[in-house]
């Protein structure tokens, strides 16, 4: 039970995989990723040090999902490349995700050296929701910072490398981003990551610590909005440019709907912290149910295909 997938020459055994943050940080979250129905995983976003994260609580569910403000809680870089090389020997033939960024952008080079210089072989993603110099937005709200960190990333960066971007709601900007992306020679860009600083409030206060209740909000509030940037993406970037839809994925339809505004791979954040990795077997599962009833073999028999209205 399984829809496969491919990006570029890697291929995929279930097109469904965690969103990163989500039950990602430690080597044990991540066999049981790879051990469930998902076609593959990615890390929790590493840094070249450990840290911390945010002081607790700092992730809340609420009806309509979740909210987040961690800090960028992760292992380290090393930590992940040695479980990446672990699970790879395990599964030779099984293609696997790594986070990384940084907090200043002399950094976010230092750990793409890193990465370069390992021997890890599977994709790369980026993660461009950094905020960089403070009172800037983050990376990929400023345009001309994101053209000039991906110009200089990919003058030595030779391993497969997708970004992961924060929701746009403009088509201007949707435009100006494509633009950049399509000079460059990513592997795929994965829209969306949280969208930013929501506020979920309990009675009469927040319910998270950090940022003083301020953080990214994920689940099925998010999905037209995820739907939307992964449509919008879909329709300006070169084709070989693929696209993992995240973002509001709850049930089968979303994963369907996902795939047809031009998703390749979907990942799976919120619901997978709320149900655990059984839900990769069950979104297979619906999903399925859904190409057969509608007479789909695979996903290129959908994919993009999203009908306007003449
Ligand atoms: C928000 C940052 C801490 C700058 C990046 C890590 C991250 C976090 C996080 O670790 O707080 N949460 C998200 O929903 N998306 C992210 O990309």
């Amino acid at each position: 039970m399984a829809v496969p997938s491919q990006i570029h020459h890697f291929h995929f055994s279930n097109c469904l995989m965690n969103a990163s943050g989500v039950s990602c940080e430690r080597k044990e979250e991540l066999a049981a990723l790879d051990d469930s129905a998902a076609g593959t995983f990615i890390t929790k976003t590493a840094t070249l040090e450990a840290r911390e994260g945010n002081p607790q609580p700092r992730v809340e569910t609420f009806a309509l999902g979740s909210i987040n403000s961690s800090g960028l809680p992760n292992q380290g870089l090393p930590y992940y490349l040695q479980a990446l090389a672990d699970f790879q020997a395990a599964k030779p033939d099984k293609t696997y995700f790594l986070s990384v960024t940084e907090l200043e952008e002399e950094k976010i080079y230092k750990i793409l050296e890193e990465v370069e210089a390992s021997d890890f072989k599977g994709l790369v993603e980026l993660n461009l929701s950094c905020p960089n110099v403070i009172g800037k937005p983050q990376i990929a709200y400023d345009f001309e910072t994101t053209d000039r960190i991906l110009k200089r990333v990919f003058s030595f960066f030779t391993k497969s490398l997708g970004v992961k971007l924060p929701p746009f709601f403009d088509p201007s900007h949707f435009d100006q981003m494509a633009d950049i992306l399509n000079a460059y020679p990513l592997a795929y860009v994965n829209c969306i990551n949280s969208v930013g600083n929501g506020l979920v409030i309990h009675d009469e206060q927040v319910v998270i610590k950090p940022k003083q209740g301020f953080g990214g909000i994920g689940g099925e509030t998010i999905k037209e909005t995820a739907l939307a940037n992964v449509h919008a993406f879909y329709q300006r970037l070169r084709p070989e440019i693929a696209i993992i839809g995240t973002g509001g994925v709850c049930d089968g339809r979303d994963v369907f709907e996902h795939i047809l505004c031009g998703a390749s791979m979907v990942g799976v954040g919120t619901t997978l912290y709320e149900e655990g990795e059984g839900c990769f077997a069950s979104l297979t599962e619906e999903l399925e149910a859904i190409m057969k009833e509608k007479g789909y073999q695979s996903i290129e028999d959908f994919r993009g295909k999203l009908k306007y209205m003449d």
